[in-house]
């Protein structure tokens, strides 16, 4: 039998298509889905099975974070201060290279506890096998609540066989888990980059994408010396080189998208490829600003993301948001870009859609209720209340999630997490990451 639950007297914001707002509204949930929001309904609250009495809190769709990667998320604080290219090959790799199961299992807890606990619902990740049972650690996930798309990264490394070997175990991945958890976990595809990979193994992904369904997801053109790398090695820019292997006319999620001219903005519209950007990520790894104003105006579509937790240095898409905002308006030095309105679409809505999970991402009937509640009653910070929707962009932060719920289940509620052990997990990073330096 279906539990309807009504939500009440809560101040919702749908982020639907036409962005409402229901002060004092109510949202029924049926199951796992949205069956109802809207304004207060005498009718509707008599049927529900179950009445929740928000306290006026405000409700929107859980953040959609559309690029991580929650196994790193023990090296927080390590490799600070470097560029990218140094930073992969002298501090991250070397360090991944050394990941136990242990260390893979408790650091990608630690990251969904970070990320439940400060508004994220759904997340789009890659993570590097390095010999750890992703089965084990996908059962994990899915133990946390949260919703997501995974991918097992691709590497060009070894010798012919091994290269294969990784591809083979990619795709065994990507079957095996497409549909799981009830559907609230998938799977991509990820080539690791253009310079990662060889030409062979960008076919192969495009490949395996195409037999299976499923997107890509792959980091490009996150810097100038990538694009001259690209260029040195096939004599074309990384967008017109996956172009040419294929890799575009599957779904496509681009990580960054830092360095793209007008031609290639041009380009990325006309096969749908779709962009995560990471705003913290690019300033913090002297990449850049990607400029998501030129993109938007191209008709592509942006998702927000946090990257990892070593180029972040934490996972709180508020924070994201609100530089992901600021930065655009300062390098137009037009207050009018990417307005509150917007940058939160992408981070619901619209980065829902950039993963391929349109079902999430907003509070409508029909969507699985996966939505957030922030009790502004007692912060200064989210007073006066009246510029509510304004506030969640430009004042709140993940710290003010007070509640969290996916498919209909409390997954976080008065800020504790009830699906992971928090005082354990922490314990057991601070013990790993010492044993790991
Ligand atoms: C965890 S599997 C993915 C692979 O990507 C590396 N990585 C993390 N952040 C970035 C980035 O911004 N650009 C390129 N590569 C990145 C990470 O170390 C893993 O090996
Ligand atoms: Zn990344």
């Amino acid at each position: 039998m279906v539990l309807n639950t009504a939500y009440v007297n809560g101040h919702f914001f749908t982020m639907d298509e036409s962005s409402r707002q229901y002060k004092s509204g109510m949202m029924v949930v049926s199951g796992d889905a949205i069956s109802y929001i809207g304004d207060h309904s005498v009718q509707r609250l008599a049927a529900a099975d179950r009445v929740v009495d928000l306290g006026g809190k405000w409700v929107m769709p859980g953040l959609v974070n559309v690029h991580s990667h929650i196994v790193m998320t023990i090296l927080r604080g390590i490799g600070d201060d470097m560029l990218l290219k140094p930073w992969l090959e002298t501090k991250i790799w070397p360090m991944e290279a050394r990941f136990t199961p242990e260390i893979a299992s408790v650091s990608t807890r630690l990251g969904i506890l970070e990320m439940l606990k400060s508004g994220t619902t759904t997340f789009s990740d890659m993570f590097n096998p390095n010999g750890i049972d992703l089965g084990g650690i996908m059962q994990e996930i899915a133990d946390t609540g949260i919703r997501g798309a995974f991918s097992h990264t691709i590497f060009s490394l070894g010798t012919e066989r091994q290269q294969r070997d990784n591809i083979a175990s990619a795709e065994r991945f990507a079957k095996q888990f497409r549909t799981f958890a009830d559907g609230r976990l998938t799977t991509m595809v990820a080539p690791h980059s253009p310079y990662a990979c060889t030409p062979a193994a960008l076919e192969e992904s495009a490949r395996v994408a195409a037999e299976n369904g499923l997107m890509v997801h792959i980091h490009v053109s996150e810097t100038d010396l990538e694009i001259r790398d690209i260029e040195s090695r096939y004599g074309v820019r990384p967008v017109e080189h996956l172009r040419r292997l294929g890799v575009l006319d599957q779904p496509t999620v681009m990580a960054h998208g830092v360095v793209l001219n007008e031609e290639e903005r041009a380009i990325l519209h006309q096969y749908d490829v779709r962009v995560a950007h990471n705003p913290i990520s690019n300033l913090k790894l002297g990449s850049g600003v990607a400029d998501v104003a030129a993109l938007l105006e191209a008709g592509v579509k942006v998702g927000i993301a946090t990257d990892s937790t070593a180029s972040n240095n934490n996972l709180d898409m508020f924070e994201e948001m609100r530089t992901a905002a600021l930065l655009q308006k300062g390098i137009y030095k037009d207050a009018s870009k990417l307005p509150a309105e917007t940058v939160l679409a992408l981070a619901t809505r619209v980065g829902a859609e950039v993963i391929g999970m349109g079902h999430t991402g907003s509070l409508e009937a029909g969507k699985k209720a996966d939505f957030i509640t922030i009790d502004p009653s007692d912060k200064p910070h989210l007073q006066p209340l009246e510029q509510a929707f304004s506030h969640l962009l430009y004042a709140a932060s993940g710290r003010d999630v007070c509640d969290v719920y996916v498919g209909g289940a409390a997954v976080v509620r008065d800020g504790s997490c009830l699906t992971i052990d928090e005082e354990k997990i922490l314990a057991e990073a601070n013990r790993l990451q010492a044993e790991l330096q």
